[in-house]
Order: C-alpha cells, then structure tokens, then sequence
C-alpha cells in the first residue's frame, strides 16, 4: 500500500520522518479517521471541514484547498484498493530544532494511510461493556489533536479491567468516552454532552442527530450524571469505526435489561440504510 507523504504518494520504506518532528516531540498536530464503505468516504466533507477547524485552532496552516485535500484522500483509497476500510490522516507543524514555541518558516508534514477495516456487526448486535473513568484531559477536546494521553490512559485502563471503553466524567457529568461519543435514552428521549470544549464534536453524532430529526426521536443535547447514567433505559455510544454501539453494562450494572434497547437498534437500522450498501454509487 502507498503512502500519502504531504502531496506524494511513496511506499512505507521510502518514508523519513525527523527526530525533530513536532507531532513526534510535542504531540503538536491534528489528525482525523475517515470511514471508508465500498470504495467511497463517508461524510468526507465533514472530517475535512474538522480537521481544517482543529489545524486552524492550534495555527497550523495546511498548504492545499479543501478540495485538492479532498482528492488527495479520494486518490489513496483508489491507489490502495481500499472496499470497506478506513483513511488515517494527520498533520503536524513539522521539524525543526526543538523549542516550545513556533519555529518560523518551517512547513507542515502530512502522513496519510489507509487500513482495510470492517465494519463491527457481532459486537453492535451483542452490545458491549463499558467503565466510568475520571476525564483528566485538558479543555481543549473539541480539538482532534495528537495529545491523546488523556484518551489512552483511559482506554488502557478501562481494558485493563475489561471494559470496551471508558466512559468518561469531569466530577459527576458525564463528557464521552475515550475515542467516542456517548448517549443515554430515558423515556423515549436521547441525551448527549453538548459540543462544547469538552468533547470532540462527533461526525458519526452529527449522523445520528440528523437521523433522529428524520425518526422524529427527541434529542436533549445536554449533559447527564453518572447516576443518571445508571438509570438510563437504554445507553451507547458512536465514532467513525464503532458506528453506533449499544452498551448494555457499565461498571458490572446492566442498562435497561442488560441487552441493547429498542431506540438504539432503531438508530442503528437508520445508520445502516444511510450508507447506501449494496447500492452502486
Ligand atoms: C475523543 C473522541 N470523541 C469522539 C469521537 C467520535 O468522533 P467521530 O464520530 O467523528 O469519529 C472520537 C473519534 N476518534 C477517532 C475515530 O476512530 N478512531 C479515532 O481515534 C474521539 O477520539
């Protein structure tokens, strides 16, 4: 498979990235994760649109439009052949000697990929686990940027305990989880974090708050506690690759009857139909 190297496509060993790059030194870049269905990017324009907000927030200048941006993704998947998968994109602010602030006239370095992924049926049939986990991230998590320690330490130590995922609280409200979305259906109505600083302003959300006007299923973007949590008839959460994912137990506690719930099977179907499988574009 190639390599999206800035704006060359190159194999993996022709790749060179310096000792000095700041995403390696700092963590100082952005990234995105673009789904893939049968050969097209899924809601491509709205990653892009992200990942120009995240670039733009931490003044990284990307060096292409949109839309040469947008064929430079439409090109790795059809150079890697890629049917069901995803693309993993990231800039950084580039290398130069190691300072905290900006270096002057140094140019961005872009790494692009893709992997060949499917998409996780048994588990969103089945549902899964997930564990509370202080959110000890910065305030700063409407950006996708590569400071992930925060996101790994949690994810790490929810599967350390066995967890899927941690769900995520600053003091008793719950924010998201460690590389998604999370939501609560009590009475018939869907309650989610608003997209403020605190959490990542999800694509696969927007899906599902667009698909739940559609179904005409009631949306409160408003944060919930971690015991409202636990009383919620229904629970789960979304992303690029986890799609829309039932949580059926937090913390040993099964949610509803501890099997995924009629409203988050109904947004599943309409997320489904959304993609158009099966259909040639
Ligand atoms: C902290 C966080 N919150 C929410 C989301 C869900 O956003 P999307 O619906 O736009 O994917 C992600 C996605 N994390 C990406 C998606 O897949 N792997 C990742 O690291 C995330 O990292």
């Amino acid at each position: 498979d190639l390599i999206l190297h800035n704006d060359k496509f190159i194999r993996e060993e022709e790749l060179v990235i310096s000792k000095e790059d700041r995403g390696y030194q700092f963590g100082d870049g952005i990234y995105e994760v673009i789904r893939v269905y049968e050969g097209n990017l899924f809601t491509a324009k709205e990653h892009i649109d992200r990942f120009y907000d995240s670039a733009e927030k931490i003044k990284i200048v990307i060096p292409y439009t949109k839309d040469v941006f947008h064929k430079m993704m439409y090109d790795l998947v059809e150079q890697n052949e890629i049917n069901n998968g995803q693309v993993y994109v990231q800039v950084t602010r580039g290398a130069s000697i190691r300072q905290h602030h900006f270096p002057a006239d140094t140019p961005p370095v872009l790494i692009g990929y893709t992997k060949t992924v499917e998409r996780p049926v048994e588990l969103m049939e089945a549902g899964v686990r997930a564990t509370f986990i202080e959110d000890i991230r910065w305030l700063r998590c409407d950006i996708k940027s590569l400071n992930l320690l925060g996101n790994i330490l949690a994810k790490q130590e929810a599967h350390d305990k066995g967890f899927y995922e941690a769900i995520l609280h600053r003091g008793e409200v719950v924010t998201e989880g460690s590389s998604t979305n999370m939501y609560g259906v009590k009475d018939g109505v869907i309650y989610t974090h608003p997209t403020d600083n605190l959490i990542l302003p999800g694509i696969t959300r927007s899906v599902i708050l667009t698909l739940c006007e559609k179904l005409e299923i009631p949306v409160q973007e408003t944060a919930f506690t971690k015991t409202q949590a636990l009383e919620m008839d229904e629970f789960f959460l979304s992303s690029t690759t986890a799609e829309v994912m039932p949580i059926i137990e937090i913390d040993g506690q099964a949610i509803g009857g501890g099997t995924p719930g009629p409203l988050t099977k109904k947004i599943q179907e309409a997320f489904k139909a959304n993609l158009n499988l099966g259909v040639k574009a």
